[in-house]
This record gives structure tokens, sequence and C-alpha cells, in this order.
């Protein structure tokens, strides 16, 4: 089976973790967007939020990855695209739920709250983990 494709993005806090990510993946084989930001200069992360989720709608990529300071205000932002379902993660049980039960598209993580081993870690497993279906279909039809 192919690799998923995935995009990448960052506002200015999450720069170097999202270099360190981009590294991982590409080592693994992944094929990477990267839409930014593209050094520490301070960016909005709404404005990244919407580019990452304008690659997801036209089929550039299949998952995403966002990462801002806290992860917060870049998952607030990534939820108000239509067909984006952004999850904070913080943990791989989290990432592997939100894959398991409300098939996330989008993991998202905070910079400056999470270690980045762990950070790796909750990207392998959101990457591996099937959607379960069944009774979570219907919760996340009903989010549209
Ligand atoms: O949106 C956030 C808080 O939920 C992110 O952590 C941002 O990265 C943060 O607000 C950026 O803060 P800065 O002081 O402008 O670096």
């Amino acid at each position: 089976m192919s690799k998923q494709k995935l995009v990448i993005a960052s506002d200015h806090a999450g720069f170097d973790f999202k270099a360190s990510l981009k590294d991982s993946l590409a080592g693994q084989g992944y094929e990477v967007i990267d839409l930014g930001a593209h050094s520490t200069e301070s960016v909005d992360y709404p404005d990244i939020a919407a580019a990452l989720a304008g690659a997801i709608r036209d089929g550039s990529a299949d998952r995403g990855i966002l990462i801002c300071g806290t992860g917060i205000g870049i998952s607030i932002a990534a939820n108000r695209h239509a067909g984006i379902r952004a999850a904070l993660c913080h943990d791989t049980t989290g990432a592997r739920l939100s894959r398991q039960h409300n098939d996330a598209n989008v993991l998202v993580m905070g910079a400056r709250v999470t270690g980045i081993e762990v950070a790796k870690d909750c990207v392998a497993t959101f990457l591996a983990t099937p959607f379960e279906g069944g009774r979570h279909s219907r919760r996340v039809d009903k989010m549209g």
C-alpha cells in the first residue's frame, strides 16, 4: 500500500518542532508538503490553518499535522473549515482515539507543551491507526 500524502504547517512558535517532525517523516519515506511557517518570524495561526485545510480539502494531501505554541489556537481555527476534523493531542492515547473514534484528518500539537519525542510517537500512532466506523460513523456524520 502506498504511503499517505501528508501536509504539515505551523505558526512561528512551532517552526523548529515542525522541522524535526518533517525530517523524521521524510526519513520514513513520507511525502510531506510543508506550507510554512518558513522561519520564526511571527505569523497568524488562522492563516496557517486555512492553508492546511485547503490542501486537505482539494486532495493535495490525505492527512495534516498542525502546530502552534499550545495547539489550541490552530485547532480552533482548523475546525472552522468544512471537512476538517482536527484533534489536539498530547499523548498517543489521544492520537489513537482521534483516529479510531473521530476519524480525525488533522493531528494538532503544541510545541511549547509537548516534547518532540512524544510528538513523534503521536504522529506515528495517528498515521497507523484506522477509523473504527460502526457507531462512530453515525456521530462523525452528524458533524458534517
Ligand atoms: O494560539 C495559540 C495559543 O492557543 C498558540 O500557542 C500561538 O502559537 C501563540 O498564541 C503565539 O504566541 P506569540 O506570543 O505570538 O508567540
